[in-house]
């Protein structure tokens, strides 16, 4: 079975890449000429540890390539991925045009059996939505399935959770299209879950959700830490050896950002409220996560009292380490506000660049660490990159104007920071 991935972003790369490295001839189509270009040429658009080197290994095997040509692409594939972006519409519901062209596509140009499998995250209801869509296009009587097979890959991880995931979720009613995706998946050794397309659909944005949940409880009781003297750490710690509450998922922060949480979250408080059901406890992750960024500058403007003409230094732009994706990434939430504050802002990050928007242009974008912290009045760190922990913090304090270090991650030891002289504040950790 020859297999067809449509979308070559994050997901779709990943995918086509994974299924590649199991044995089966792969082709990634995109829309974008110059992301195609580039993949072809063994050149991976974005940052994403291991898959640069599979590229280039299949590409030399021969089992994947890449075509913007969308009508050859369909007609000579059996098995079709979607994998294009579902992101957020301004009322908070997933815009699905995406997902909507590529079913159109595939109706009007298939031309014997279609197995169509919805990777994207999508609202529930969608597999039916995207058979609809199919039939309304459909040039002649060909038979098809589409089946819902959510992904659940982290970025900076994502070959890893691929390769080895915790499980595979399959959601269809057709027996055909079960066993055609058992077969894919026949060396991943993991369980897989077979459920209804609508309840595959639930069980990805439950997935997020609940985890995006996990989050702001730790990040609100990590203010009440700092008001009770108690670390926040040692709590998560404590906890987490309780199988039933497990420790991953625990690490207070400047709130979680991605691609994923925010508009995931958002999407199923729109489906929710479109069925009458007010989900209120995901409407509070939400809120947390919207006023963490903001609860660390507050500890930083009781301490520096303003932030006008002062030097800051952020370190670590990306939603999280490993990663060049800037999407909602909490860094940004703590620049915007500096800048609102007329502090003259100093960033730096091991790969990931601030977006070339007119409201970055006063922020100095540094090639290395110790320039974005030369003369600072303050460090704001702001994703946990490991090689943040390898400075010579005592080398840092020497050339900053005013040591102060507002860890956003808890990342750094916060004894052996106070031992060199800085003033350290973390969240729920001093
Ligand atoms: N980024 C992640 O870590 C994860 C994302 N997801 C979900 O997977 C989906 C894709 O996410 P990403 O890969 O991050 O998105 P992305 O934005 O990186 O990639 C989407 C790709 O689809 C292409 N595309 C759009 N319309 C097209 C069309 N009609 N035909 C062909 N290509 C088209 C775009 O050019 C783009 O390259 C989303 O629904 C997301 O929620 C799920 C798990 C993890
Ligand atoms: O649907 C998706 O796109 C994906 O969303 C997340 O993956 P991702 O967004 O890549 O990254 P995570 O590792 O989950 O981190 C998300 C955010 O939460 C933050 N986070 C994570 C863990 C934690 O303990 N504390 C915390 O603040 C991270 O810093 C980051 O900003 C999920 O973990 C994946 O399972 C899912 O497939």
């Amino acid at each position: 079975m020859n297999i067809l991935v449509i979308g070559t972003g994050y997901v779709g790369t990943t995918t086509a890449l994974v299924f590649a490295e199991m044995g089966w001839n792969v082709t990634g189509l995109d829309t974008d000429a110059q992301k195609i270009q580039q993949l072809e040429k063994g050149v991976l658009y974005f940052y994403e540890p291991g898959l640069e080197e599979l590229l280039r290994k299949h590409l030399g095997t021969g089992q994947i390539r890449f075509t913007t040509n969308k009508d050859k692409a369909i007609q000579e594939h059996e098995a079709i991925f979607i994998c294009v972006g579902t992101p957020s519409r301004p009322d908070g519901g997933a815009d699905m045009r995406y997902v909507k062209q590529v079913a159109e596509d595939i109706g009007q140009t298939m031309n014997g059996y279609k197995l169509v499998i919805t990777k994207s995250t999508v609202p529930v209801g969608t597999q039916e939505q995207v058979t609809g869509w199919i039939q309304a296009v459909q040039k002649g009587s060909f038979p098809f399935d589409v089946a819902s097979n959510p992904e659940f890959l982290r970025e900076g991880k994502a070959l890893e959770d691929a390769l080895n995931p915790d499980r595979v979720i399959i959601g269809t009613n057709s027996k055909r299209a079960e066993n055609l995706l058992r077969t894919l998946y026949r060396s991943i050794k993991c369980p897989i879950v077979v459920t209804a397309p609508r309840t595959a659909e639930l069980i990805k944005y439950a997935s997020n959700a609940f985890l995006a949940t996990k989050i702001s409880y730790m990040n609100e009781l990590a203010r009440l830490c700092d008001q009770l003297g108690v670390n926040i750490i040692e709590v998560a710690n404590g906890i987490g050896l309780d199988p039933r509450i497990g420790t991953s998922f625990l690490q207070a922060g400047i709130g979680y950002g991605g691609s994923c949480f925010p508009k995931d979250v958002s999407a199923l408080i729109f489906a929710a409220k479109q069925n009458h059901i007010e989900l209120s406890i995901l409407g509070k992750v939400v809120n947390v996560n919207q006023t963490q960024p903001l609860y660390l500058l507050d500890k930083a403007r009781e301490r520096l009292k303003s932030f006008a003409n002062k030097k800051v230094a952020v370190l670590g732009l990306a939603f999280k380490p490993d990663t060049d994706d800037m999407r909602e990434a909490p860094a940004l939430r703590i620049i915007d506000r500096l800048l609102s504050e007329q502090a003259k802002v100093y960033a730096y990050d091991p790969v990931a660049k601030l977006p070339a928007d007119v409201q970055y242009e006063s922020v100095a974008s540094c090639m290395a660490l110790e320039d974005a912290v030369q003369g600072a009045d303050a460090v704001f760190l702001c994703t946990e990159w490991p090689v943040f922990q390898k400075v010579d913090w005592t080398k840092m304090k020497g050339i900053m104007n005013r040591p102060n270090l507002f860890d956003g991650r808890n990342l750094l030891d916060s004894d052996e920071m106070n031992a060199i002289g800085f003033f350290y504040q973390g969240i729920g950790y001093e």
